[in-house]
């Protein structure tokens, strides 16, 4: 069999794919997701950290220095002068420790070289040699290491009973096939010892081996804003070299329907929804619907409606709803956590059950009707249980596969049947090649954070997509798009794929932020952010926050900085592994850690219930981001805060749409951010930043010159016919 054995086990009785929860956590406590208050590791982390350090070490030496409480911001800014040829990085940070010296192939661009990018799947497909593995407690190393293919047959029998495994120990091939070339070919080697679904609560062995880590061979490229990840060799990991396989299977979710249905209260500004001024373009829109009613759905999807605790549309679900269902493409923008999953999933279910569905369990070839994408792990998962959720008691059945997990859980899960399949990109691409979804039947496409799917990270994974043999073409398709922000430039690139009809709807102003976020800028300097952060957490007390931070990197060094304070922190970002994601997140929903510091990988989709804070630690490289990060407060109605950090030295690129964003978001500006907007003034500017663009609106009205504006609620405007001027094909 080849890289990985998924056929023998769909054929192969096993125990159970699903790991019931107190098993898992009986047999994997010293695997990862664990938190901070055991043992510190063995020192064995430390000999495994040199062995593999053999892997990697070509020039550079490890130096295994201590860096104290610096940061990593610190510490590029001083020690950038001695990182030419690779200098060992081998950190002991704080009290935590980063023992595992390692070496940057390649790099000598300085000491803390990392992506600020955390583009989903990437991890997966680049992991290289991760430090997780192993099934001891607290000594992660050993078996994996010293036998990376070898540990599979090892851990086999452990995989089926457990269901766990050792994440690393394994080559994960699964997701690099496709990654010849192109913006995805990187070879991440990373020593991703990025802790163990750990909280990090007072850690305080040294050497423990711990710590998120780039791969080798990576060097950032950026686009549309954003940043991608690209192999210096061009090659990917096709053929050649590739990274341990990957075993996690995530516990499956809670089957009973209270936990189906949990869901949180909306806040005391979610009528106040109905005051967005919404504003629908193209040709022959339907008129909005005002109630749930008026939707005429069937009778089980009213009732998970209600179950579900929905008794009022927002916005973009009045909008959105009539339009799928009347047959449209779609590209809606409407403010964080305003409800927009409801809003193409409803539809969407709705046209299923009357259309009848023809996947079957026993069907080898699965061919759903329905794929969604997004771009990261938590998030499709976050998807997928609400296709769940609204799909219950119907015959639909929806399937989730992603990154990090294990091939053939994936394949197991679409085998037993799928009409909705919600993946991220790289996994879709995978199943694909391996023949066990077909696309024949897709008749919904669905592209949510459509302008990340699009930007040069995932854009060409899409364009792929949608090339596959047996995809029907836009036009016998349904391509329905959403965010938050919608650029410009991405409008355009969107047109490839949605007809040229397609409707565009925009509630309040496209790439706005929440307004129920109540939004203040601070002016910090690189060396006081921790203090400052601390004094702000300490004010808080126990209420949730997320910090979000710039690297993968300094996410860990500041949870565990945080938790040297005493303040219980967890951390997510893309050089975790997916169960110490998981972990993480869960340890942060249900409250066990207030404070969750993340990287921009949590920044988009993710619906936590009672964040009551963000706070910017670093500032995102793009105003979208910004809006997106903020937007994890302050939902559905709800207020919340969000604080940023503005350092003049690295921001000053942010001033002017920020300035734009507050404004029109009604909050306060403070005067030395309008002082700097206006010192960096760029004419022409319509808030943009690093190549992304505001769009006001759809971009076609440009060409069109007509739309109107209405409020949520009333009719909708009708606008030419875009064929008409401009062709999007
Ligand atoms: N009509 C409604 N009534 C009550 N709650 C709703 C309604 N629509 C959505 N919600 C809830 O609001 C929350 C936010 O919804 P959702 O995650 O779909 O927002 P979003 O617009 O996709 O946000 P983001 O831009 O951050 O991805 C969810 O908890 C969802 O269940």
């Amino acid at each position: 069999m080849g890289d990985e054995d998924w056929e023998a086990e769909i054929i192969k009785p096993h125990m159970s794919s699903y790991v019931p929860v107190f098993e898992k956590d009986r047999y994997s406590s010293g695997a990862n997701g664990d938190t901070y208050n055991r043992t510190p590791a063995s020192s064995s982390e430390m000999d495994d950290g040199s062995s593999r350090r053999d892997h990697f070490m070509r020039s550079g030496f490890a130096s295994g220095r201590s860096l104290g409480n610096r940061d990593p911001g610190e510490s590029n800014k001083r020690e950038n002068t001695s990182t030419m040829g690779g200098f060992g990085v081998g950190k002991s940070f704080g009290n935590r420790g980063f023992s595992n010296n390692k070496f940057e192939e390649g790099d000598s661009s300085g000491f803390w070289r990392e992506s600020n990018n955390d583009c989903e799947d990437n991890q997966t497909r680049n992991r290289g040699f991760s430090k997780r593995g192993g099934f001891q407690d607290g000594n992660d190393s050993e078996a994996s290491v010293s036998s990376r293919r070898g540990g599979r047959g090892s851990f086999r029998g452990c995989r089926g009973r457990f269901g766990l495994g050792s994440p690393n120990s394994e080559y994960e091939q699964d997701e690099g096939t496709h990654r010849t070339g192109g913006f995805f070919g990187s070879r991440r080697s990373a020593l991703s010892g990025a802790g163990n679904g750990d909280t990090y609560q007072s850690r305080s062995g040294s050497g423990s081996g711990r710590g998120g880590y780039k791969g080798l061979n990576e060097e950032v490229i950026t686009g549309s804003g954003k940043n991608s990840w690209k192999s210096e060799a061009e090659g990917g990991e096709s053929g050649d070299i590739q990274g341990p396989k990957v075993t996690y299977i995530p516990p499956p979710p809670p089957e009973d329907e209270d936990s189906i249905f949990a869901h949180y209260q909306t806040g005391i500004n979610f009528d106040k929804y109905d005051t967005i001024l919404v504003e629908v373009s193209g040709h022959e829109a339907p008129p909005a619907i005002l109630t749930f009613e008026e939707a005429n759905l069937c009778q089980t999807l009213n009732s998970n409606i209600a179950k579900a605790g929905y008794t009022k549309l927002t916005p973009v679900q009045k909008y959105s709803i009539p339009i799928i269902l009347g047959g449209r493409d779609l590209m809606a923008c409407a403010q964080t956590g305003s409800g927009k999953t409801a809003a193409f999933l409803l539809p969407i279910l709705a046209h299923m059950m009357r259309d009848g569905i023809t996947a079957s369990r026993f069907k080898e070839l699965q061919e759903p009707e329905c794929i969604i994408v997004a771009p990261t792990r938590e998030l499709i998962n976050q998807i997928y249980l609400e296709a769940r959720k609204f799909s219950f008691g119907t015959c639909v059945r929806a399937v989730v596969i992603y990154g990090g997990t294990q091939l053939g859980h994936s394949i197991r899960q679409i085998v037993q049947g799928c009409n909705i399949l919600c993946a991220t990109p790289g996994r879709l691409m995978d199943i694909i090649g391996k023949e066990k979804i077909g696309l024949r039947q897709v008749k919904y496409l669905v592209l949510d954070e459509a302008d990340r799917m699009l930007d040069m990270g995932f854009g060409p994974e899409m364009k792929k997509l949608i090339s596959c043999p047996g995809m029907p073409s836009k036009e016998q398709r349904q391509t329905l798009m959403f965010s938050a922000t919608f650029p410009e430039e991405i409008q355009r690139l969107a047109g490839e794929f949605l007809k040229s009809n397609y409707l565009f709807v925009a509630v309040g102003q496209v790439g706005g932020a929440c307004r129920d976020v109540q939004q203040t800028i601070l002016q910090v300097g690189q060396y006081s952010k921790r203090e400052k952060l601390v004094e702000i957490l300490r004010n808080i007390g126990d209420e949730r926050t997320m910090v979000f931070v710039e690297t993968k990197k300094k996410a860990d060094f500041i949870a565990t900085f945080l938790c040297q304070e005493k303040i219980s922190t967890t951390s997510i970002h893309g050089d975790r592994e997916q169960r110490e994601r998981e972990q993480a997140l869960g340890d942060f929903r249900c409250g066990k850690c207030p404070v969750l510091v993340a990287t921009s990988v949590a920044a988009r989709g993710l619906d936590i219930e009672n964040v009551q804070h963000v706070i910017n630690f670093d500032l995102p490289s793009t105003i979208d981001e910004y809006v997106h990060r903020i937007g994890r407060t302050g939902r559905c109605g709800n207020t919340g805060r969000a604080i940023s950090f503005f350092d003049p030295e690295s921001d000053s690129h942010l001033a002017q749409p920020l300035v734009k964003v507050l404004s029109d978001a009604q909050q306060d500006v403070p005067a030395w951010l309008e002082e700097i907007a206006f010192s960096t003034y760029v004419p022409g500017f319509s808030g943009s930043s690093r190549g992304n663009v505001f769009a006001s609106v759809d971009t076609r009205k440009n060409y069109q010159g007509k739309s109107s504006l209405n409020t949520a609620g009333f009719s909708s405007s009708q606008a030419p016919n875009p064929v008409d001027d401009e062709s999007w094909d």
